[in-house]
Parts: C-alpha cells; structure tokens; sequence
C-alpha cells in the first residue's frame, strides 16, 4: 500500500492542555478522508503536526514514507490552512503565478484561476476580497502545484453554496485521478456526499474511523423530529432514549436509540405536533458518537 498519511500515537500538548493525546491515522493514496470533531476536539493540530508545522511531544508522522518537511519541499502537499492571510497590494494572478512557480511541476495559472473560480477576479488587489473569494484564493494556492495529497482546514468555510458545489465538483475529478484527500469539516451533508471514509476525533483522541454509512449503521438507533411548540432542548434531552438535541430550521431532531420509548414519553406530554420518525443521519451518529464519549470522559 502506497500511504499517503502516517501518524502513530501522537500526542501534542499546548501546557496543561492535552490538544492531541493519542492519534492514529493511516491514509492510504487515493482516499478522500474527512476529520470530524467537535470545535476544540484537536482536529487543526493534528493536521499542524500532519504538516510538520508543529512537531509532536510523542509518536511518529509521516508522508509518504518520509518526513512532512520532504514531502512538502518536494512540492507533492497542497494546504489550505484554517485561518491564512493573503499578501496585500498584489493580484490574484500575480500571487497564484508566484506560488505555483516555486512548486516543480505547477498547473498552468490559467487552468489554477480558472479551478477556483478566479478568472475573473484575475487583476484584482488580494486584500480587495470577500471572504468567500479570499477563501477561494486560498484554495487556488493549495492546489497551484498540483500535489499528490491536498489538506484542507475547513475548506468551504465561506464559500456560497455554486462554489461549495464547484468546489466538490474539482476536488472528486482531483480524487478520482488517485490524489489523496484529507479535510476538516463541521458540515456533515458534504462529509457523507464526498468522504470514502470519516474519522471522527473528540477530546484529541481517534473515537471512530469508518465510511460514512458504516458510521450510521453503527449508531443505529433513529431520529425523531417534531415542532417543539417552546418546549426547551434539556427537557426533551431527558426523555427516555434520547442520545441528543439538535434544533434546526424551528424544528428538533431527537437521535434516539429507543425511538418508540422517546415517542410514547412525547405522546404523554402532548408534545407531538409534526412528529417524524427517520434513520438516523450522519449528524445523528456524529451528535450519539460525541455524546457517549463525553459521558466516557
Ligand atoms: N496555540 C494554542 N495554545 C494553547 N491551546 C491551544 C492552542 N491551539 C489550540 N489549543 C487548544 O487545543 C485544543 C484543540 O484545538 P484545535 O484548534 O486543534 O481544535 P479543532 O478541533 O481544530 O477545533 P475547531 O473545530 O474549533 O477549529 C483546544 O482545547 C484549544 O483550545
């Protein structure tokens, strides 16, 4: 197997707190993989010591075989950090034609503005831009010198929804010429279209690694949802057979493992207006997942 990402038993601490304490991951080349957490679960310091951008306290990192230093100056990573500032007073072409040419085999800058959605905004001043189109910039950068693995730090943060798709649209076509993918993401619909597999980290340990259906059907369990009429998100946590609340778009969405309990305990209360039984989605696994590791902590 050819392995794209390597960390064993990694453990990194920011003072008394245990950001990473025991992370093991294997990518092997050609895999799209998703990072999932909660915020603070660790997720952008084990891709800083994926990176080598932040060396380890414990265990071992490698890409490719190597180091994170090689690979990256042999130009085969592209990165899309969290939070990356743009160089002023330059343009957008100016600063993709700047990066691309220190990898050693660039795209063409046309072929790098056009992926992105730049094409346009060519001349454009790169600190006269919306966050959106900064973030798109950004993305230009991290695939200017069309590298083997891409890592992205909540990539479609800011992006409007024709991009999210466009982007998507690239990075499969990029996946499916046998690229390798790793990204952080809080939106789980992109997580279960575009991931071939999820790994899900929380209190800066590896608590699931598994395809996004595989992570459904693990939790099992099914998601009742209903209008709350006012009814506050504690109480319906206490019910019986209630893992999780979520409430979105006015309506809550109950991840329950024993569905008919939580629906007869809704029934007595009156509390059934537009009540909706379903599987449980990813969201639903990933609120359970979460959720049981807390109570284990
Ligand atoms: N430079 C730092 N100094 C001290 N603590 C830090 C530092 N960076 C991160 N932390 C802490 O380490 C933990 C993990 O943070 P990290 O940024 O890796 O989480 P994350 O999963 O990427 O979160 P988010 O989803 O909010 O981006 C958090 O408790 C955070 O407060």
């Amino acid at each position: 197997m050819n392995e794209a990402v390597h960390l064993h038993a990694v453990t990194k601490a920011y003072g008394p707190v245990r950001a990473v304490n025991g992370v093991h991951l294997s990518v092997p080349a050609g895999q799209t993989v998703a990072l999932l957490g909660p915020n603070g679960a660790g997720k952008s310091t084990t891709i800083n010591l994926m990176l080598g951008l932040l060396a380890p306290d414990s265990g071992q990192v490698s890409l490719f075989g190597g180091t994170p230093e090689a690979a990256i100056r042999a130009g085969r990573i592209g990165v899309l950090p969290q939070d990356a500032k743009l160089i002023p007073r330059v343009t957008v072409a100016e600063l993709v034609d700047f990066v691309r040419r220190s990898y050693p085999s660039p795209l063409p800058l046309a072929e790098v503005l056009g992926l992105a959605g730049l094409t346009d905004l060519a001349k454009r001043k790169a600190d006269a831009l919306s966050g959106g189109q900064a973030r798109r910039v950004q993305f230009a950068l991290a695939m200017a010198g069309d590298p083997e693995l891409v890592v992205l730090d909540e990539p479609t943060t800011a992006l409007d929804v024709e991009h999210r798709r466009e982007f998507w649209t690239y990075l499969r076509a990029f996946a499916a010429r046998g690229r390798t993918v790793l990204f952080s993401s809080h939106y789980l619909e992109e997580v279960a279209e575009n991931a071939d597999r999820v790994v899900v980290i929380s209190g800066g340990r590896t608590i699931a690694d598994a395809t996004p259906d595989e992570l459904r059907g693990r939790v099992g369990g099914r998601t009742v949802s209903l209008d709350p009429d006012g009814r506050r998100p504690d109480e319906l946590q206490r019910l019986p057979g209630v893992l999780s609340v979520s409430l979105r778009g006015g309506r809550a969405y109950l991840s329950s493992a024993d569905s008919d309990a939580t629906v007869q305990a809704l029934a007595q209360l009156g509390a059934i207006r537009d009540l909706e039984v379903a599987g449980a989605g990813l969201e639903e696994a990933f609120m359970a997942l979460t959720a049981q590791d807390r109570t284990a902590v």
